[in-house]
């Protein structure tokens, strides 16, 4: 039986992408979901561009290098992307550096942090959000020089414009195994931001926050159509939690939902531990990419590669998240002010459980 009982349907790429991504070596795949013609409205064609890539030099290459690196590779595959006549394309979290917080050393990490606003990755986007006619979603690692040059994890959201429409911050930080992300930076404080495009409302919602329900749902009840989960995370620990949670939302909120991972080993010259007693290592694990796409209806695309570089071109029509609403209500059926004041009374510290004993 498969994997997938819901399926969706395989897109034909144009060839010249094709031959394009295996000379460029990465994983090219294209699928679609279709919803039922409406009277009123219609269809609303949009096609997503996910990417997921290695990173092309050793974590002990000059900082400058690295990113120039990547920049080149993540160009070769927006290019591609682009004939593939991709609308909104996004990259993995913290996709200018390698994902090196399990180190807990500041330099030279740090010195990846750039500004969401003007910052040189923000500038790159900018230029291919123009030059494509694309919607940009750029997971950076954030410097905020207005506010004393504290860090963030960030996701800048760059319009078809080339206009930067904002930026949305990693609302939970891990603090599980080598995920030591809390030495660089503080829980997000941008709220929920959903992002009108010319393409349909999308929001970030940044690795570790899949792994919290209310997360994904503030951006759906913000509106938000398409949920991107930019995302660095290991086999070892979440593999067998990645096919479920983001579909599960997908389901829960009526929305389409992307999770991105990255994909190889990344090896750091100083050795470091996990704080549980095993021995110190060189590195966090397999980052094992397995991007795909969730939608409303429960049905779901295969998952890219996981071990190679790869770009997954998904034609959705939004007018399923409407139809799936209809049909489903949850929305409508939440019971939201229960939990509102549920949810307030249970977080004071004088709470009393509702537990009922003989
Ligand atoms: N980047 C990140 O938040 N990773 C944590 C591990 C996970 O959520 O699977």
């Amino acid at each position: 039986m498969s994997l997938f009982p819901v399926q969706s349907r395989k897109l034909n790429l144009p060839a010249a992408a094709l031959s394009a991504a295996q000379e460029r070596d990465f994983d090219l795949q294209g699928y679609g979901f279709d919803a039922a013609p409406e009277q009123l409205r219609r269809p609303r064609i949009v096609r997503v561009g996910l990417v997921q890539n290695k990173i092309p030099l050793p974590t002990d290459t000059a900082v400058a290098v690295q990113v120039a690196a990547l920049h080149r590779r993540i160009e070769e595959i927006v290019e591609v992307a682009a004939i593939c006549g991709v609308n909104i394309v996004c990259f993995q979290e913290a996709w200018t550096m390698p994902f090196a917080f399990c180190t807990r050393e500041k330099l030279p990490w740090t010195e990846f942090a750039e500004s969401a606003e003007d910052g040189p990755t923000t500038k790159f986007c900018q230029e291919l959000a123009r030059k494509y006619n694309m919607v940009v979603v750029s997971p950076i690692l954030e410097r905020d020089e207005v506010h004393g040059g504290t860090l963030w994890n960030a996701a800048v959201v760059i319009s078809n414009s080339g206009a930067v429409l904002g930026k949305s911050r990693k609302n939970h930080i891990p603090r599980i195994g080598d995920f030591n992300e809390s030495t660089y930076y503080m829980e997000g404080n941008t709220g929920h931001p959903v992002f009108q495009t010319q393409f349909g409302t999308i929001a970030v919602n940044i690795c570790y926050g899949r792994h919290h329900p209310l997360n994904w749902l503030m951006f759906s009840m913000n509106g938000a159509e398409i949920i991107f989960n930019p995302s660095a995370t290991i086999g070892k620990l979440s593999e067998s939690l990645w096919p479920i949670e983001a579909r599960n939302a997908a389901i829960a909120n009526h929305c389409f939902t992307c999770p991105i991972n990255r994909v190889g080993t990344e090896y750091y010259k100083n050795a470091f531990t996990s704080g549980d007693g095993g021995k110190a290592h060189h590195d966090l694990g397999h980052f094992y990419g397995s991007s795909y796409v969730a939608a409303p209806d429960g049905s779901r695309t295969p998952g890219l590669s996981r071990t190679q570089d790869g770009l997954l071109v998904v034609e959705m029509d939004l007018n399923l998240c409407r139809q799936v609403s209809d049909k489903w209500n949850f929305k409508m059926t939440g019971r939201y002010e229960m939990y509102a004041e549920k949810l307030t009374e249970a977080v004071q510290p004088y709470f009393i459980p509702n537990i009922i004993k003989e």
